[in-house]
């Protein structure tokens, strides 16, 4: 046993990037199920989250980040503080790059923040499968330049291309150390809050345009009862009532299928029967509420 402690491994790798760059899928992959959800949609993931894979002796936490952006509006802000924040004192930062859409304007600031950071620095170009390599190679010429990273790897993380020479790489770079999470712990989310994220996912996939940015799930019941069966009563706010009427659908069948898929989804990742009771309601201001970013895991921002 004291053996065994005496060869583990721990640290904290931080996944930052552009918004839509995987960093998300990438987290699941490694971790081998779903702790962050993903979507074609930029800025999906709000707040930090820990997804924890294992390699042989290490335990690597993948802290997934918000994609990194100018920001405007307070959200935005909000997200972007959380995103750097949970680079802060990590044993690495990987830059997870998507390498079709390359190296837009909307890099800029995230290089030019990563040149200041004082942490070890690895680059990951993503969505090899989609990537022209030419264009790969000039990327990463680029950022070697600008910010000069220690390892760079090539990887899909939807195919899972490159992914396990990628976690092994991780695994020993972690430092010695026991283990941080008990082994069959894949996440820091409570099962509320992974409820609160799987219904949102499903506001993304089934609802198009502007509408999802504009929406937050708020768990307001979550409980066991005494059948082994989890009850939760969830809030969808949107800003405007033209909002609600699209959420709800005709009949309110939209609403629904949303209900009806995260409940699925749900049950397999908790192994219980789920009953998910969703309302949607109108908030106009819940952007500017404070008591709503504490719900959904952001810090407030003036
Ligand atoms: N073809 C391809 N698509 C990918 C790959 N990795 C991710 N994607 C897709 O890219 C989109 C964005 O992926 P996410 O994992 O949500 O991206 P993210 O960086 O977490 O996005 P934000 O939450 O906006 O910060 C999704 O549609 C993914 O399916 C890849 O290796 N290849």
């Amino acid at each position: 046993m004291t053996a065994e402690i005496e060869s583990q491994r721990c640290g904290v790798v931080a996944i930052v990037g552009a918004p839509n760059a995987g960093k998300s899928t990438l987290v699941n992959a490694l971790v081998g199920q779903k702790v962050a959800i993903t979507s074609p949609k930029a800025q999906t993931t709000r707040t930090r989250v820990m997804g924890v894979a294992i390699e042989g002796e290490a335990q690597i936490v993948l802290v997934d980040t918000p994609g990194i952006f100018a920001p405007k509006r307070r959200l935005d802000r909000a997200m972007v503080q959380a995103a750097w924040g949970g680079a802060q004192g990590a044993d690495l930062i990987a830059l997870i790059v998507d390498g079709k859409a390359g190296l837009g304007p909307k890099m800029e600031p995230i290089i030019e923040a990563l040149t200041h950071r004082p942490e070890r620095k690895w680059l990951v170009l993503n969505k090899v499968d989609i990537a022209i390599k030419e264009k790969l190679l000039v990327h990463t010429q680029k950022l070697y330049e600008r910010v000069g990273f220690e390892e760079t790897f090539f990887i899909s993380a939807q195919t899972g291309d490159g992914l396990a020479e990628l976690k092994t790489a991780f695994a020993n770079a972690m430092p010695a150390g026991p283990w941080h999470f008990p082994e069959d712990q894949v996440s820091d989310a409570t099962d509320r809050m992974l409820a609160a994220e799987i219904t949102r996912e499903q506001l993304y996939h089934q609802l198009h345009a502007e509408l999802p940015y504009a929406a937050a799930v708020d768990t307001e019941q979550y409980k066991e009862r005494e059948d082994g069966s989890v009850e939760i009563h969830q809030q969808i706010l949107v800003a405007r009532p033209t909002q609600r009427a699209i959420v709800l659908g005709k009949g309110g069948q939209r609403l629904k299928e949303i209900g009806s898929k995260a409940r699925a989804e749900l049950a397999a990742l908790l192994g219980v029967k789920v009953h998910l009771y969703l309302h949607v309601k109108v908030k106009e201001d819940w952007e500017d509420d404070r008591f709503i970013y504490r719900d959904i895991g952001l810090d407030w921002v003036e």
